[in-house]
């Protein structure tokens, strides 16, 4: 991340403005807006005028210009109103006002997953949805999956390059082409609220994506098959980028991403912050592939607090926390990503895999059925089942490891615990047995056994410890010198 700034403080600072003289405002408020400094007005329920500006440090007071779109007010209904005439729905009136997000009850915060997005309160469970976030579709990235390509909001002039770019594309492949080429094109529109939100992105060395790896990095998957899928995708971003940035390329197609490391980067921002979503915009009803700041703030967990909802009614992204759930301040809230993919998918699409992931099961193929108890004590496993570890207590030959696909199958197995059939010691043992060769088969087909793991991982610790002992040196070395 550009900055360990905690976003929300960057972004959505709020001031309400209560005195205003000759269209000119002084706040004695003691903020000021960090450079590039933006300011946008937005009128709130109340009516009254919101001021947000990127804000981080202390000064003592500046001025703004209100702009000068008509301040509506909507029209009080008569509660017996003679005529017979309809009156327009009150939101009708708010049309026009500027829109920013909204945030209710969170914080987002840097933490071991970069940036998430963490309860800033505790919350009771309720019996229907509430929401955390609204973000106007102003803010966002949109285009429709299906030709003719629709751009929500449409920010691409009519004629602009760009668009012939993107219409060039495979409709059911290149989603992923088409939103880099869009984002790229927001961070150069002028006044383009991306152009701030990308310092909250995070760069081409923070970013986890397998699209900016490098050879040695996809080796050390031990994964041919991921390794492979890498380098296809590599290789069709990079086609994609020397394809339409040639040299003859106009000026305003060419400063998007000069290098394809820079579109790269934008493939794989596409790739890993992408929300799909049918919304409905006035009369349309359109499948999308939308980029929606501060939503695309939520890490992902199999098991969510949290989900997406689009309201059509004012074409806003709501974050909702589901019903009846408990979260406490401080917890952080998720959303489900994709449901039903193995972490192979993860990894491809977003970088990281999930050792809780439950499509990840391993399939065996016998029809052995164990009592947990049994299973756990023959593999030392110990530990519930979110967090099971070898257990080197149970361990008799004092084999330090237990290789993590058989923990994992720990989690999956086809096994029953206390209140169903209590084990039969001679069905275990045959059930036991069965496994074991199994685990043995399928850890076979890996490179490594875990003796030479922990040879490998002696030699690392070595290397560390030698390299740790030089810099002691060094350090020893340059104090005598200072002194
Ligand atoms: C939509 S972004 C979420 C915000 C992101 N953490 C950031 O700093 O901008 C998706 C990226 O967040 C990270 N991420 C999300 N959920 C994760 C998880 N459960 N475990 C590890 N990394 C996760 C991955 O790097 C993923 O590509």
């Amino acid at each position: 991340m550009a900055s360990t700034a905690p976003l929300h403080y960057h972004l959505t600072h709020c001031f309400s403005i209560s005195q205003c003289k000759d269209k000119e405002v002084l706040l004695q408020h003691g903020w000021t807006a960090r450079p590039p400094p933006r300011y946008s007005f937005s009128r709130n329920r109340e009516n009254s005028i919101n001021l947000t500006t990127s804000v981080s440090r202390p000064i003592k007071a500046f001025s703004v210009d209100i702009p000068s779109y008509p301040l509506l007010q909507p029209p009080k209904v008569e509660e017996e109103s003679d005529s017979e005439l309809e009156p327009a729905d009150p939101d009708f009136y708010r049309i026009g006002y500027a829109r920013s997000m909204r945030a209710y009850g969170i914080e987002f915060k840097e933490g071991p997953d970069g940036f998430g997005v963490y309860a800033a309160k505790d919350v009771e469970p309720l019996r229907r949805a509430r929401v955390v976030m609204e973000i106007p579709i102003e803010l966002m990235l949109n285009i429709s999956k299906k030709l003719p390509w629709m751009f929500f909001p449409d920010i691409i002039p009519l004629g602009h390059p760009i668009f012939d770019i993107i219409n060039s594309t495979d409709p059911e492949t290149d989603w992923d082409l088409r939103l880099a080429c869009l984002l790229l094109f927001a961070f150069d529109c002028e006044d383009n609220f991306w152009q701030l939100y990308s310092d909250f992105l995070p760069s081409a060395d923070e970013c986890p994506s397998l699209l900016l790896a490098t050879e040695e990095d996809l080796l050390e998957l031990q994964d041919e098959n991921l390794a492979s899928t890498m380098r296809k995708q590599q290789l069709r971003a990079l086609e994609f980028w020397e394809k339409n940035w040639h040299s003859g390329a106009p000026l305003k197609i060419k400063r998007l991403a000069r290098d394809p490391e820079k579109f790269i980067w934008a493939v794989s921002m596409a790739q890993s912050r992408c929300i799909n979503m049918q919304i409905r915009v006035g009369a349309l009803t359109q499948d999308t592939n939308m980029l929606i700041p501060y939503a695309d703030m939520l890490n992902h967990s199999f098991e969510p607090n949290c989900f997406f909802h689009w309201r059509f009614k004012d074409r806003m992204l709501e974050v909702m926390i589901n019903a009846g759930q408990q979260i406490r301040k401080g917890e952080e809230m998720t959303v489900n990503y994709m449901s039903g993919q193995k972490n192979d998918m993860f990894m491809q699409r977003y970088g990281f895999s999930s050792p809780v992931n439950p499509w990840d099961v391993i399939r065996f193929s016998g029809n052995a059925r164990i009592h947990l108890d049994s299973f756990l004590s023959v593999f030392n496993i110990s530990g519930l089942p979110e967090e099971y570890c070898h257990n080197s207590l149970l361990s008799k030959e004092g084999d330090a490891f237990v290789d993590g696909a058989v923990i994992a199958a720990a989690r999956t197995l086809p096994t029953w615990s206390d209140g169903d059939l209590p084990p039969v010691p001679s069905i275990e043992r045959k059930a036991v047995k069965e496994l074991q060769e199994e685990c043995q088969k399928m850890l076979a087909q890996f490179p490594t056994t875990s003796k030479k793991d922990l040879k490998i991982l002696g030699i690392l610790l070595k290397q560390i410890m030698d390299a740790s002992h030089q810099l002691d040196s060094y350090a020893t070395f340059l104090l005598c010198k200072i002194s």
